[in-house]
């Protein structure tokens, strides 16, 4: 498939003006809602070594491998591939320094099991952050990365990933991007500190506990029924708990994958079955935006936004049963 990135391109590489940063970042040059393509580019390199290595370093054939792929590209990708950092200068090559620094999780690919990373020529200038506004995606139908927008972003603010798990409390996160990355994280949520940075360790937690609980779609449907069938139950408990969930994702910008589509799928069915039909529009619309960047498209919920009367849950909690 042929690639969408807008024309003109809406996103600069420049040197961060707050020196805080090693290097080059990327600036958005236009506003971006959650969900919305800011770019898409085909990779410089791809190989089925993902990084990173063992604490041993590549091994001589691991080595040998990025040789061979790197003798493969264009000398325009090879230009360009060789101008990206390199936090890695002990790397006995070059081109394995430039790899660890700067290769994007793939994935699997058609014939190819194993993981797969890819380096990028804009892409790859991305710094990364714990509170990242953005996600990068591979799209297997063009063949390239994308990057979406996982919170609103302004014109001028700079573009941020995660390269880490963002549940991790601040010391291993730093710890981990130290021994992975080679920096120490400057992000905003690093830098903060004391009851601030207690009180986001405790809501990281929070959030990665819950997401390693049962959540899967099945337990919401039997909550929401179990809710829903029993009158003595507080009327907004499902959706107070659920929105809870949601603030401490969207203020942490931890938009942990699986919590999120769970929490918002039961916020939509318990305000349909109490027949508010805002709050099922505005969690809809919340869905389908980050299944577009996690995803590519909106995954139904457009059509739930639509028309929220249609749903099955619509008045489950506010009709008389018989
Ligand atoms: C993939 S590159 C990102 C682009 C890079 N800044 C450049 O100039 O090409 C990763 C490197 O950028 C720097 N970096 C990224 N995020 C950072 C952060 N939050 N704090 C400090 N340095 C960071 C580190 O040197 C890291 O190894």
């Amino acid at each position: 498939m042929p690639l969408k990135t807008p024309s003109p391109l809406r996103y600069r590489i420049l040197q961060p003006a707050d020196g805080r940063y090693i290097g080059l970042g990327m600036f958005a040059t236009a506003d971006f809602d959650v969900g919305d393509l800011i770019l898409q580019e085909r990779a410089l390199l791809i190989t089925t070594q993902f990084i990173p290595p063992g604490p041993n370093g590549y091994s001589a054939a691991d080595a040998a491998l990025h040789m061979a792929v790197y003798e493969q590209m264009l000398p325009a990708c090879r230009t360009a591939y060789l101008s990206l950092s390199n936090s890695f200068p002990s790397e006995q090559q070059e081109i394995t320094g430039i790899l660890n620094t700067n290769a994007l999780y793939i994935g699997a690919l058609p014939g190819y099991d194993g993981a797969c990373g890819g380096v990028f020529n804009d892409i790859s200038r991305i710094n990364h952050s714990c509170c990242p506004n953005a996600v990068f995606r591979w799209d297997l139908a063009s063949f390239s990365g994308q990057v979406h927008a996982l919170a609103p972003v302004r014109c001028g603010e700079q573009i941020y990933l995660s390269y880490v798990d963002m549940c991790n409390p601040r010391k291993v996160r730093q710890q981990l991007l130290l021994d992975k990355y080679k920096f120490h994280c400057t992000c905003a949520s690093c830098m903060l500190r004391g009851a601030g940075s207690q009180y986001s360790d405790l809501r990281r937690a929070f959030i990665a506990a819950q997401a390693a609980e049962d959540i899967s779609e099945r337990k919401t449907d039997d909550d929401v029924l179990a809710w829903t069938s029993n009158p003595a139950l507080p009327e907004r408990m499902l959706v107070d708990a659920a929105e809870i969930w949601l603030a401490w994702m969207l203020e942490e910008r931890v938009m942990e994958e699986r919590l999120c589509r769970v929490v918002l799928s039961r916020l939509c069915k318990a305000y349909a079955a109490l027949e508010d039909e805002e709050g099922v529009k505005r969690c809809a619309r919340h869905a389908a935006a980050l299944e577009k960047a996690w995803i590519g498209h909106d995954g139904g919920w457009l059509a739930v936004a639509a028309n929220p009367r249609n749903t099955l849950w619509w008045g489950l909690r506010t009709m008389p049963r018989f």
